[in-house]
């Protein structure tokens, strides 16, 4: 990746939505979740749809679909979690894999030219991902999390410190537990952005949670 697309990059991941339908009341209540996060300032989503409520077949098919209109008629990059072939059907902007979702360097290989990120919970496997071609790390868990069931221990933002400290360049995200509280100290450490789930599906307005959360990323951004 170019030394500018990486930076647009680290622009477009500052306040990164997580979610599927199982996050929400409904499929419906997904639609409107994710509009109003947008509205509030959300730059870049990723559809996980998993676990035991997701949807399967033409109806995931369908709200991966509708969520990709709603993000590109809003500018917000948009990503497929874990599953291949669902990013090549919608034609996804890129695809976020962890470290149990197969071979590194045949997902790199399968996805020219689409934003691929990786998750690393260790130095190891940042340093493997960059290795391997990765565009963008996800960083976590940085606090505990009620919406993962296999989520790893807490790291804590010494992870992303030291990330930096050993010249990991990518776009870093974190992720797990973060809030509006706790976003602050997230990107002071060096992320380039907060990946959240349950920070803005789980409250009465998205909109206003994003709106803040949004605000006080960028201006930590500019006290880093
Ligand atoms: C931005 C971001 N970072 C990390 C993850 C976690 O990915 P993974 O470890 O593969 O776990 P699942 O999300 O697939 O359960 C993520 N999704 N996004
Ligand atoms: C999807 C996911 N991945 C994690 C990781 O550590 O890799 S933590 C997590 C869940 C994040 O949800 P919330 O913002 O509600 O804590
Ligand atoms: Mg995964």
């Amino acid at each position: 990746m170019r030394t500018s697309a990486i930076k647009d990059l680290k622009q477009q991941l500052s306040l990164y939505f997580v979610a599927g339908t199982m996050n929400c009341d409904s499929p419906e209540a997904f639609e409107r979740i994710l509009l109003q996060a947008i509205q509030g300032g959300v730059t870049a989503f990723q559809f996980r749809e998993k676990g035991a409520k997701s949807l399967r077949g033409e109806k995931r098919l369908e709200i991966a679909n509708r969520a990709k209109q709603i993000c590109r008629e809003h500018g917000v990059l948009f990503i497929v979690n874990d599953d291949l072939e669902l990013m090549k059907s919608v034609d996804a902007d890129g695809l976020h894999v962890g470290q149990k979702d197969g071979d590194l360097k045949t997902i790199r290989e399968a996805t020219k030219g689409k934003i691929l990120g990786v998750s690393a919970h260790t130095l190891a496997e940042a340093e493997d991902a960059v290795s391997k071609g990765a565009d963008y790390i996800g960083v976590g868990p940085i606090y505990q999390t009620a919406s993962k069931e296999d989520a790893e221990e807490p790291v804590g933002v010494a992870r992303i410190k030291e990330f930096l400290m050993n010249h990991i360049n990518l776009p870093l995200v974190g992720i797990g537990g973060i809030t509006i509280k706790n976003v602050s100290e997230v990107i002071l450490a060096g992320a380039d952005g907060a990946a959240v789930i349950s920070a803005l599906s789980g409250v009465d307005s998205p909109e206003e949670a994003s709106r803040k959360m949004s605000k006080i990323i960028q201006s930590a951004k500019r006290d880093v």
